[in-house]
């Protein structure tokens, strides 16, 4: 069977843009671009120049793409005017990208309802957009907005518009699924219609999310013979999001019939940095990576029940879909109640403890993780302190210091303009080997000047000065905090989950569980600091008692 291009189309940086809450800079958007370049995207369209200064800024200032085709969004023209003369399609021509893409209506009663003008008078205007850009020299690409619904509506027109474009010299017709609300069985059968008339070379397709269908519509048209794919990033996008590209792309190379039937422009290696590009736009919007996202997140191949795992460890294919290396994620055994042995023994193995099967202190262990689990510790999210209670009952934790106290005090009181405010302060006492040291400190934020609450005085506390460690721990930081209250009434107990960084980028987890949520907090602090220091391989007062 000859291999067919399939042609991939980002719009991020457009679409993804229309997401209530996202508002990239042109300085993000510079950086996203370079990483959908480097991924191999074939298309990046990067806005609407002339819609918003951002846009126009980031035009101006365009990054130079190593093989990606940039590309300006705009619309047609509206009527009354010439394409040259239409001064929202002048700003987009103006850009000055290779491509261009040009929404435009397909469906008869939006012509009518929210244009206002004739059926044929859109046609012309699709037409003659299309044509003034391939007169500029430019690859041309319709949007056929509200195509499928357009197609139900009145399937002669919504076909005479792409024909119009085709007429116009469009390089590309892109049949969208603006509402997202078709199916895939339909937008099958529309977009084999479609291919039928047009060949699929020319044809796209741009799904949303409103159904949960994007990608399965996406599926859907390129087996009806579709050969652009439009998408974004972690599928952002207006309202429920586009087709997400972070699961199109792997599905797309190493799922059968499309790995054996297509190429695109991601490398095995391109495939790698998926993940990295997925989180890059988090970072970007300063999001938590979705945890369970397909392929990319990191439950994606995360084997928490025994029978899993037991299994895993003798052949990975037995749960897994495809290898998590191949698109630079990785396996992950999760420790938690539902755990046995053998989940036990790999978990031990990844954080580079060696026992043996037979250890009876095995099964001391996962006693203890299932009964601190019972009690509201959640090691299946924090395998940081899991790491750390293993070392401990396996003897082979070692301490820095010690905790002798902490106290921490809140006020609320009116500051000298008469407003309302708290101040949190907190005292630490250590030891560490021997020698007994105090730190204090008080929790203000230093650009806002406001209270950043009792758990970061305590942090900042024990960070301050933890004498000959001080220097292992200069980089660490607290990237996120989670509070559940567990269980009701008396019996209710607060669980802290704490993610923690330092400047190698790595995130590791910890936990704590009391009915002090202060409590809780220092415990996951305290774990959160013998880890980092266990990672810069700092040297230990001693071993911890075993058992
Ligand atoms: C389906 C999609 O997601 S397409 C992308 C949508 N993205 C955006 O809308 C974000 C960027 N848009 C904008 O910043 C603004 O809408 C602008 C700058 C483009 C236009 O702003 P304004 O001139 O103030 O118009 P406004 O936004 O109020 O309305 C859109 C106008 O475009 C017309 N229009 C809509 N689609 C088209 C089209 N395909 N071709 C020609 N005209 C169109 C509408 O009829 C309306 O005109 P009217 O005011 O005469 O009724
Ligand atoms: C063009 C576009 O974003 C849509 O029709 O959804």
């Amino acid at each position: 069977m000859t291999r067919e291009r399939l042609y991939l189309y980002d719009t991020t940086l457009r679409d993804g843009q229309q997401t209530q809450g996202v508002d990239f800079s042109a300085a993000d958007k510079v950086k996203i671009a370079r990483a959908l370049d480097a991924l191999g995207i074939d298309y990046i369209e990067g806005g609407w120049p002339g819609a918003n200064p951002t846009d126009s800024d980031f035009f101006r200032q365009a990054p130079k793409l190593k093989r990606a085709t940039f590309t300006a969004f705009g619309m047609t023209k509206r009527s009354g005017r010439s394409a040259a003369n239409d001064d929202v399609l002048a700003e987009v021509v103006n850009a000055g990208t290779g491509a261009v893409c040009l929404v435009g209506k397909t469906h008869d009663y939006h012509v009518e309802m929210a244009l206002g003008i004739s059926l044929d008078e859109n046609l012309a205007n699709i037409r003659e957009s299309v044509a003034h850009l391939v007169a500029q020299g430019r690859e041309a690409i319709f949007d056929a907005e509200h195509f499928f619904d357009g197609w139900k509506a009145n399937p002669d027109y919504a076909l005479a518009c792409l024909d119009a474009a085709m007429e116009g010299g469009a390089r590309w017709v892109v049949l969208c699924d603006t509402n997202g609300g078709t199916l895939p069985a339909d937008v099958g059968a529309i977009t084999a219609a479609v291919t039928a008339h047009i060949p699929g070379t020319h044809v796209g397709i741009h799904t949303h999310n409103d159904t949960e269908n994007a990608v399965a519509n996406t599926l859907a048209a390129v087996d009806a013979g579709a050969r652009q794919i439009q998408g974004t990033l972690n599928g952002l996008g207006e309202r429920c999001g586009n087709a997400n590209l972070c699961s199109i792309i792997p599905t797309l190379m190493l799922k059968s019939p499309y790995r054996e039937r297509f190429d695109i422009g991601v490398s095995e290696d391109g495939l790698k940095e998926l993940r990295r590009a997925s989180h890059l736009l988090d970072e970007v919007l300063n999001r938590q990576p979705d945890r369970h996202a397909p392929y990319v997140g990191a439950a994606a191949f995360a084997h928490k029940a025994g029978l899993h795992a037991s299994a895993i460890i003798k052949d990975p294919s037995t749960y897994e879909h495809v290898d998590p290396d191949m698109v630079g994620n990785q396996r992950v055994i999760p420790m938690s109640n539902q755990a046995g042995r053998s989940n036990l023994l790999r978990r031990l193995g990844d954080a580079g403890i060696e026992v043996d099967r037979d250890d009876p202190r095995l099964g001391h262990l996962l006693a203890a993780v299932k009964e601190r689990e019972d009690q509201g510790f959640a090691y299946d999210s924090a395998e940081a302190s899991f790491n750390l209670l293993a070392r401990r009952m396996l003897g082979c934790l070692p301490v820095f210091f010690e905790i002798d106290r902490y106290r921490v005090s809140i006020e609320r009181r009116y500051n000298a303009l008469g407003e309302r405010v708290t101040a949190s302060e907190a005292v630490v006492a250590v030891h560490v080997d021997g020698e007994r040291m105090i730190s204090a400190s008080e929790s203000i934020d230093p650009v806002t000047h406001q209270d950043q609450g009792p758990v970061n005085a305590l942090a900042l506390a024990l960070q301050k000065d933890l004498g000959r460690y001080q220097e292992y721990i200069d980089d660490l930081r607290l990237v996120d905090f989670k509070v559940r209250i567990i269980g009701a009434g008396t019996e209710a107990v607060t669980r802290v989950l704490l993610d923690s960084s330092d400047d190698t980028g790595e995130v590791w987890s910890t936990v704590g569980v009391s009915a002090n949520i202060v409590d809780a907090s220092f415990q996951a602090l305290e774990d959160a600091i013998v880890t980092k220091l266990i990672r810069m391989k700092a040297p230990a007062v001693r071993m911890a008692v075993h058992g």
